[in-house]
């Protein structure tokens, strides 16, 4: 577990190659006129609060990280600013005595540094490579800036999103670009610093584990950091251990499981001043030490009292991307929420409305408390009823010993989000409505009801009118549900196709090769005609198929399935047709056409080399969850995790 290797230098020749690209970009896609005299433009004050309010709580921590790194070289003739992921300077600090020239070099408040304006830049290409660059004098694309030198880093949020930009600029420095690298060095170490003070302002009710390979190191400077729920699991990690793939895989698993102390230790380690624990990671056998910062108390018992994330907002932004339907979604939803009212999202599948449901939750003032999802046509009729409302010990045969929390209790405080609404049962139907009315569950085979306090997020594709017409779904149950209906719009109605396919193709080229892919416009025309049937889900595994294809080179259409080409799908063994990406959504769509007996054994070996998880086992296929269920279900696989129920 490399934690204490430092981050790449300078790393000047891939800078160079990032920056020639980007002068191509400006010549050929952005049509800019390297000569242009002004500089670049400042958006006038009530533009810029659009951009300012929904990062009010960040930028109030990133001040500390910016005053700090000012200090630092102010005397150098430096400013620093604080640019939003649109480029847009949200903050900034300068040497007043000054002001006229900054503002005239466009380094103001305000100011739009974007690749599509200004050309090659450093707050740009670092918001577009989501890493630290220096852009040093001629290096700039447009003559007005070529006197600049500019150090960007981008800033993360907990979740791996990118949040901002932190920027050190001067008017004035020699010639050689080596003098910036310890300047880009600086900005760097501000922005880890501005990084985790958010990181633990965003978990400061959980218990945090400060982590160092060398125990003399913990206090002064750790080498990542891990987040604990209330139930001991491992729920989050710094960007720096996120950037080795360090304890990536933990996420999700209890911290016994990962390293070998349990809970109760850590808690305990916690209530006596956090003294530094000698801690081995399981998997690999690695010493290292944690210091334990203890939860802070919140100031009233009811979690929905706490004040609504700006970060999470931010992410309710982010999944909206920049579709006006979305964009209402997202407001309409910022409004609704923490009112008590339940929100049923209706969407196609494939179409972002569990990624929604999250973001809503990240936006909540519950956001940190558990959000449990359930996908009611995943769970067998026969079992849907004990794993939502629990069960006493001996309830019934093959019962575990202890009984069993259902999963709204375990989204007491927090987010329940019921997924696939419509394919619940009749009798769960009533159940279900008995608790949203009394506010209680109580779990089979006990008399003593349980207090239960969540928000009701539910999601379906189909038209639950109609199956109230039809009698299959619940009158009263409906009415209780749809407070509010947020309609998600298919992938092919998204105005925002082409933006979707730029962050996918940075996102998962980040994670595939440690940076964005590009495409070739010929393919881009091919993914923006096609109607997209599986919609993001099915977008996002064609081009993680591509991209695998492309070896992180262009994606260009040779790299595209057949039915992107709008020709027939390619008739495959069945073996490739579970596991190409492309072909998810006739699998969503058509589960009757698949009756190959070579598939079942393709899903059993799948879901077996993925220790029968089955979200693993859909990802790897690139199926959703419930078709995997829906296969399992039809041909009888059921997994060994099942079989003592
Ligand atoms: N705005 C977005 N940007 C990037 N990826 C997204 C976005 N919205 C959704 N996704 C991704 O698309 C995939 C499908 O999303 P999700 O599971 O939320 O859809 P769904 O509507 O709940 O599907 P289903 O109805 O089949 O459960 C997921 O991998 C999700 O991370």
């Amino acid at each position: 577990m490399p934690w204490n290797t430092s981050k790449p230098s300078d790393g000047a020749p891939a800078d160079v190659a990032l920056i020639e690209r980007s002068w191509l970009r400006s010549f050929e896609l952005h049509r800019l006129d390297p000569g242009r005299g002004e500089p670049p433009r400042v958006l006038t004050t009530s533009a810029l609060k659009d951009h300012r309010e929904p990062m009010a709580c960040f930028m109030r921590i990133a001040r500390g990280g910016m005053e700090a790194l000012f200090g630092q070289i102010r005397d150098a003739g430096y400013v620093v600013l604080l640019a939003d992921t649109l480029g847009v300077a949200v903050d900034f600090i300068g040497n007043p005595l000054f002001d006229q020239d900054w503002r005239r070099a466009g380094l103001w408040l305000g100011s739009c540094w974007t690749e599509e304006k200004e050309g090659t830049c450093a707050v740009a290409l670092a918001n577009l490579e989501q890493r630290a660059i220096t852009v040093h004098h001629a290096e700039h694309f447009r003559a007005p800036n070529k006197t600049l030198t500019c150090s960007a880093v981008p800033i993360f949020a907990p979740d791996g999103r990118p949040l901002a930009v932190l920027d050190a600029s001067a008017m004035e420095s020699p010639d050689d670009r080596r003098s910036q690298h310890l300047v880009l060095q600086m900005v760097q170490s501000a922005a880890r610093m501005v990084e985790d003070a958010n990181f633990l302002h965003e978990f400061e009710h959980h218990h945090v584990l400060k982590l160092a390979r060398r125990r003399d190191f913990l206090e002064v400077s750790a080498d990542g950091m891990v987040v604990l729920d209330e139930a001991g699991r491992i729920v989050a990690i710094s960007q720096s251990l996120r950037e080795q793939g360090a304890l990536v895989a933990a996420l999700g698993r209890s911290v016994e499981e990962v390293f070998d102390h349990r809970f109760e230790q850590v808690a305990d380690a916690a209530r006596q001043g956090g003294y530094p624990l000698a801690m081995r990671h399981l998997p690999t056998g690695t010493q290292c030490f944690a210091l334990v910062r203890p939860p802070r108390r919140r100031p009233s018992a009811a979690p929905a009292q706490a004040s609504p994330s700006m970060a999470g907002a931010d992410a309710l932004q982010a999944i909206a991307g920049h579709d006006p339907q979305m964009q209402t979604n997202a407001q309409q939803a910022l409004r609704v929420l923490d009112k008590g009212l339940a929100i049923l999202l209706h969407g196609e599948s494939g179409s972002g409305k569990e990624a929604f449901a999250k973001a809503m939750h990240e936006a909540s003032a519950r956001r940190a408390q558990p959000f449990v999802a359930v996908n009611c046509a995943a769970i067998p009729e026969t079992l849907i009823e004990s794993e939502l409302f629990g069960y006493r010990e001996g309830a019934f045969t093959g019962a575990r010993s202890k009984g069993a929390r259902g999963k709204i209790a375990q989204a007491h405080g927090g987010t329940l989000f019921l997924d696939e609404i419509g394919d619940m049962p009749q009798a769960m139907q009533t159940r279900l409505l008995r608790v949203l009315a009394e506010r209680e569950v109580t779990p089979l085979g006990s008399e003593q009801p349980i207090a239960v306090d969540v928000q009701l997020i539910c999601a379906t594709h189909r038209d639950l009118r109609e199956m109230v017409a039809q009698g299959q779904f619940r009158l009263d149950l409906y009415y209780r549900l749809n407070s509010v209906t947020l309609e998600l719009p298919a992938l092919r109605d998204r105005a925002d196709k082409n933006a979707l396919i730029d962050s996918l193709l940075r996102e998962d080229g980040r994670q595939l090769y440690s940076r964005a892919v590009a495409i070739t416009a010929a393919a881009r025309d091919l993914l923006l005609r096609h109607d997209w049937p599986g919609n993001i889900r099915q977008l996002k595994n064609v081009l993680r198929t591509a991209m695998a294809l492309s070896e992180g080179e262009p994606v260009s259409p040779e790299h595209l399935p057949a039915e992107i080409h709008g020709g027939q799908p390619p008739v495959l063994p069945p073996e490739r047709m579970l596991s190409l990406g492309g072909v998810e959504a006739q699998a969503c769509a058509k589960s009757g056409a698949d009756e190959e007996p070579g598939k079942r054994t393709s899903l059993l070996q799948a879901l077996q080399a993925h220790q029968w998880n089955v979200t693993e086992t859909a990802r790897s296929l690139g199926l959703c969850r419930a078709t995997v269920y829906r296969h399992m279900q039809k041909w009888e696989i059921v997994s060994p995790n099942r079989l003592g129920h």
